[in-house]
């Protein structure tokens, strides 16, 4: 093989997993990069790209018209997409994922991070790796959950149909409690909800069973991914769902109160506190690093 045949180290990329939610991550700290839809599906393709749930772009927060305004609180903007190419306001797995990378780039300390997300400056605090190497978890201030209602949101697969809860994340989910995981089905297709125009922009769905008590096992359906092994703000959605059904609501007793949440991919703990903000700890790995081939992106820029 001649070494004009070889690929020519074009952009340097790393890929990331939180339970197994994973993502591309394209380092772009001056916002020189115009990485479009299908772009993002390209590199997000697991077979003829690099494959991944979503892609984070790593751009200073001054250097992206979306996040120049949260610039004074936060250094680092995690631009998020998810594998269609479609935005989402906000991606809790691939925080901790973004918040990892920024350590191991010795672009942070680690410790306690502000980042910028288009829900807001968000706060990460990453623990130094254990003493055999493993990767410290990284625990996330996700904000207050919002339960905008209305009441009477439904999910169907099927035959079969749940009462859901409407949970706001910065992002839309629905949660429906059933009996078996096996009943939301293959999860091919998104599920339907019900009424017509509730969520005009689309909404992930996460199916709850009980696994004991303050511990749920989720599946979910996710926008613009389909069903991933985990969703980080859909686990903070199905616990505080989980934490008003079973009238543990920290606004009303006065605790703080976590529940453990098994996704496919692992397991997540969220804390809900008195004062509403919900904190999301698990963990964050860097798996590889690479160069995409020079032609292959000047074929898939679009
Ligand atoms: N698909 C979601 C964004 C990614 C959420 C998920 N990967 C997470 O960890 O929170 C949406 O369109 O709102």
């Amino acid at each position: 093989m001649s070494a004009s045949s070889l690929p020519q180290a074009g952009l340097p990329f790393f890929k990331g997993h939180g339970t197994q939610n994973d993502f591309v991550i394209v380092p772009d700290p001056d916002g020189a990069l115009e990485i479009g839809p299908a772009a993002v599906a390209a590199l997000c393709d697991r077979r003829a790209g690099i494959g991944g749930d979503g892609l984070l772009r790593v751009v200073r927060a001054a250097a992206d018209p979306a996040a120049a305004h949260l610039a004074d609180r936060a250094e680092w903007f995690m631009d998020y997409r998810n594998s269609d190419g479609s935005i989402a306001e906000m991606c809790g797995n691939g925080l901790r994922v973004f918040a990892r990378f920024l350590v191991e780039a010795g672009l942070a300390k680690p410790g306690e991070l502000a980042i910028a997300t288009r829900s807001g400056v968000l706060t990460a605090k990453v623990a130094e790796d254990a003493t055999d190497g493993t990767p410290g978890e990284v625990t996330i201030d996700m904000g207050k959950a919002r339960l905008p209602g209305p009441d009477g949101i439904e999910v169907a697969v099927g035959e079969r149909r749940w009462p859901a809860l409407n949970v706001n994340m910065g992002n839309p989910h629905a949660v429906a409690f059933v009996e078996s995981l096996d009943h939301a089905g293959d999860l091919f297709r998104a599920p339907l909800t019900s009424p017509e125009g509730a969520y005009p922009e689309g909404v992930n769905v996460e199916f709850v069973v009980d696994r004991g008590p303050r511990h749920v096992a989720m599946r979910v359906h996710e926008r613009g991914s389909g069903e991933t092994r985990s969703c980080g703000t859909g686990a903070c959605a199905v616990a505080v769902a989980a934490i008003r059904r079973d009238g543990a609501d920290p606004a009303v007793t006065g605790e703080a109160v976590a529940y453990t949440v098994d996704v496919l991919g692992g397991r997540l703990v969220i804390t809900e506190h008195p004062d509403g903000r919900v904190e999301m700890t698990g963990p964050a790995v860097i798996v590889a690093e690479g160069r995409l081939d020079e032609r292959w992106w000047a074929l898939h820029q679009g």
